[in-house]
Formats: structure tokens, sequence, C-alpha cells
């Protein structure tokens, strides 16, 4: 089921930027069940006091009893609306009508700053995600501005360790693998020293994102609204996002997990349509596998790819099957053209991607 509900207050802060020019991000929110989903929505609207922040909640099943126990605010004026959506939630509609759903809304209440989606504790974000990765052509009012995963400290060693019948990756792990910023969350329920291990288990999966340590979810918005985590801005280099997040390019494997974060190298530069084959035998073809002959799962993908001929760097972005790529900053003339790429997702061999990039690249 799908629900939204809207703090909506009468002195609206005035924006500089006319609605009609100007694309509502939107945040997923994910994350286990009592994980403190709700007490960061709540943090966020008392913060963002004034501001017109409409959250959505992404329920799968019947009835609709969760989204009215959950309180938004203490001010403003609350409304309830549902969606238009012929398929039940909104990860199973069709991507368009997810979308078209939100737009219509917007067109009869007015439009909002921030659109911040919750989904239900076991929910996939990669589906969810890629209804509002959009083609900028589509002409969309909404973007994705990333995925937060909240963690539960108490809880997430027993949350990540448990198996699934079909060997598949659990939920947990999906989860954290696709989280752009990943809030660690109930830091007071465990010992500095148990709080090391959760952290190095949550980056064992993702190196990439950013990580964070939260009490009661009390949190530096600017931390987690507003990152464009799909559109790396022009002036801001991959390289620069590993710096700033504090950890270097590297390929972190202490912890022994079928998830993780793969990161490569390479000098030189690469033809358009081999990186577009490269990366369509690795996600849709699925036929590039690990040594011994299981399938590379990528879950997530980020790259900043030097083409053969461009003066622009390329950044490239993966979810699940769905990649999109766009032109940056360009390259100064005397610098050495560093590619990198990161992988997310299970059955990564280091060796058989190296060959794979090894037989795209032209050296320079
Ligand atoms: N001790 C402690 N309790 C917390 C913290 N954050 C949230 N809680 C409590 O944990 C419980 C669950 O928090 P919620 O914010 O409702 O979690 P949720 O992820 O929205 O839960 P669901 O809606 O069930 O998915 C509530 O009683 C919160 O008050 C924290 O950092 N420390």
């Amino acid at each position: 089921m799908f629900a939204m509900k809207e703090e909506d207050e009468e002195e609206d802060v005035p924006d500089l930027i006319p609605f009609a020019t100007k694309k509502v991000p939107v945040t997923i929110i994910t994350g286990f069940f009592g994980a403190g989903k709700t007490t960061l929505l709540n943090h966020i609207l008392t913060k963002q006091h004034g501001k017109r922040i409409a959250v959505i909640l992404n329920e799968f099943g019947e009835g609709d009893s969760i989204e009215k126990s959950m309180s938004v605010g203490e001010k403003g004026e609350l409304f309830e609306e549902w969606l238009e959506l012929r398929n039940g939630c909104l990860c199973c509609s069709v991507k368009d009508n997810g979308v078209k759903a939100i737009e219509n809304l917007m067109e009869k209440k007015g439009k909002f700053d921030y659109i911040l989606l919750e989904t239900t504790g076991l929910a996939d974000p990669g589906p969810i995600a890629s209804i509002f990765w959009l083609d900028e052509e589509l002409c969309s009012d909404v973007y994705l501005d990333g995925i937060l995963v909240m963690v539960d400290a108490k809880y997430l060693k027993q949350h990540f360790e448990a198996t699934k019948q079909d060997g598949s990756i659990n939920e947990c792990q999906r989860q954290i693998a696709l989280g752009d910023v990943i809030l660690v969350n109930k830091t007071d329920l465990v010992t500095s020293a148990e709080l090391d291990v959760l952290k190095e288990t949550v980056r064992s999966v993702n190196g990439f994102a950013k990580l964070l340590e939260t009490s009661h979810a009390d949190v530096d918005l600017d931390d987690i609204l507003n990152i464009n985590a799909y559109c790396l801005s022009g002036d801001m280099k991959l390289e620069d996002v590993f710096t700033k997040r504090g950890f270097s390019v590297r390929d972190k494997h202490t912890i022994d997990q079928s998830v993780r974060t793969l990161t490569l190298q390479f000098n030189g530069n690469v033809k358009r349509s081999e990186l577009d084959s490269f990366l369509q035998t690795l996600l849709w073809e699925k036929t590039v596998q690990d040594n011994s002959g299981r399938t590379m799962n990528i879950l997530r993908l980020k790259g900043l790819i030097s083409l053969l001929d461009c003066e622009e760097r390329l950044v490239v972005q993966a979810v699940h099957e769905l990649y999109d790529s766009h032109y940056t900053t360009k390259w100064e003339s005397q610098e050495s053209r560093c590619n990198i790429v990161v992988f997310i997702g299970q059955n990564l061999d280091k060796s058989i991607l190296e060959n794979c990039l090894q037989k795209i690249i032209i050296p320079t």
C-alpha cells in the first residue's frame, strides 16, 4: 500500500528558484524494522521546519495501520493522501506510474521541497531507486538524491549473518550494499569496541558509502540530504569523494562475506562502445563469472572513466541492471588519466574484472 503525509506550513520559506524549474529531490530511507527510521523522519521534519516535506511510506500488504501510526512533526497541518497506483505498492508499479502519481499529487497540493520515501523493513531499495533515477530527457519533476540505510547497532550482527534458504544475499547486506549514506543508529546500546566491529562489518560490504554513527537518529542534515549521489556534479571528482570520506581507494576485504566492495584503478582511455559492451555483459547478460564459475552479481557500481578522444570525464553509475552515464569536468592537459571503478556485489573476482578492463583499455 502506498500513502503520503505532508507537513504543510503556512509561512513557507520563500524559494529563490521558481517552482516550475526546480526538481524535487527524493531520498529513500530504508532499514530493518525498529532501526530508527521514524525517529529519523521526525528529526528531519523538526529541523527542516518551514519546508514542505512529503513523507511517502511504501508499504507492502494490506491495511494502512502502519502509516496511520506515524507522527510527522509537531507543528503544521498533516494530511494523508493515497497515491493512485494501479499495481499496489510503488516498486511493483510501472516506473512512470509511480513518478506520475507523485507529480499529480504535487499538481494538486503544490510542489514539495523534498520527498522522503520510507520503505518497509525488508525492502530491497534497488527497484524503488530505479523508479526515481530518471533520464534527464524525461523532464520529471523529481530526481533521486540518494539512498539512506539505517542500521540497528544492537541487532546488526544478527541481521547481517542471517542465511537465506535459497542462498541469495540477505536483505540486510543488500540494503547496506546500496546505501549512499549508512547510519549506524542506536550506538548508545553497544560498547565502542562493539561499534568498531560493526562499522568494519558495514565497510566490508560497502566501502563507498558515507558511514555515520548516531544515537536516536541525531544527525546533521547536511550529511544526509541533498547529497546528489546519483549525479556527481562537475567539480566533484570521484577521487575527492573517497578522500573526503576519510578512506583511500582500496580493496578492503577483511571479513569473509559474499557481498563486498572492490575498487579498481587503471590509466589509459576506453572506447565508448567497448565500455558499453563490458557493462552490458556484466550487468545485463551476467556472463562474467568468478574463478569458481559463479556469476558476479553487481548491486551497485560507480566509475570515473576517461574515454578515448574525449576531453571530459565520464561518470558511470549502476544499480542492479540499470546503468547511466554523464560527462563531468575536463581532464587537464598534463594530467594522467586515472580511471576508477567501484564494484559492490557478490562473487567479485579482482583478477577477472581486472582482465576484463585491461581488454578495453588503450594505454596512454
Ligand atoms: N536506545 C535507543 N532507542 C532508539 C534509538 N533510535 C530509535 N530508538 C527507539 O527504537 C524504537 C524504534 O524506532 P523507530 O524510529 O520507530 O524505528 P523504525 O525503523 O521506524 O521502525 P519500524 O517502523 O518498525 O520499521 C523506538 O522506540 C525509538 O524510540 C537509539 O538511537 N537508541
